[in-house]
């Protein structure tokens, strides 16, 4: 497939970072989470880090004024000849308005935006249980406390188990207000110029990997 300019949509918990993992290995393509990108923010302690940080666990969005800066950093950072996957950015209208300026500017055109739908009850069900295991020298692994094997291995493996900051039950509400309220009115702004995919996120990570090829392949190589 060729290198394509994409975003990815979707409120907490409806496995963007998981997606974007598996259309970083399925395309020539270099994603910008920007949740982890500001989570590397925090860990470095800085200024910068300490405020954003409350922000992030007060499940608030950060300013659109230092985010478009920061997103102009990070996508000027990719080189020209790979394509770009968007996770968690754009959140807002003034967000979307600065991206299509940058794009513009440096030539890189927005081909497709696809949009997970999720419903808010699935959506706590996920985050009120999602676990981090971190094992050292590894990318770390989601996984939820129903599961008891994943539980179990990543123990095995000495790996520690970290709940985010942000998934506590008061924060999920509030980011899915953020979301429901800001950022899911840009489906129409995309949609309205016949860039926008959605695809149900209530499945499988697979599942919903599988049905994400399919629209891109339905859209790109005709099939
Ligand atoms: N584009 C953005 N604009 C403003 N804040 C952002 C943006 N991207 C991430 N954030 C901040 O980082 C937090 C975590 O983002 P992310 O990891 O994408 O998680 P989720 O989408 O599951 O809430 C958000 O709740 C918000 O505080």
């Amino acid at each position: 497939m060729k290198p394509l300019n994409l975003i990815l949509f979707g409120p907490p918990g409806a496995g963007k970072s998981t997606q974007a993992a598996y259309l970083d290995k399925l395309a020539a393509i270099d994603s910008i989470s920007t949740g982890q990108r500001l989570r590397q923010t925090v860990e470095t302690g800085s200024e910068l880090g300490q405020e954003v940080a409350q922000v992030m666990a007060e499940g608030r969005l950060v300013d659109d004024t230092l985010m478009n800066k920061l997103l102009n950093e990070w996508l000027l950072g990719i080189p020209s000849e790979v394509g770009v996957l968007l996770d968690g950015y754009p959140r807002t209208l003034s967000q979307a308005q600065s991206l299509d300026q940058l794009m513009q500017t440096i030539s890189r055109p927005l081909d497709v935006v696809i949009a997970l739908t999720l419903s808010d009850e699935e959506a706590i069900r996920r985050l009120s249980g999602r676990r981090i295991c971190r094992i050292k020298g590894q990318p770390d692994q989601i996984l939820h406390i129903n599961d008891q094997a994943a539980l179990d291995d990543c123990r095995a493996n000495g790996g520690m188990l970290i709940e985010r900051d942000d998934d506590k039950p008061e924060t999920i509400k509030r980011r899915l207000a953020e979301y429901n309220a800001k950022t899911e009115p840009l489906l129409q702004f995309y949609g309205e110029r016949d860039l926008l995919i959605l695809i149900d996120a209530d499945g499988t990570p697979d599942q919903v990997s599988k049905a994400i090829e399919q629209a891109l392949q339905q859209r790109f190589n005709g099939a």
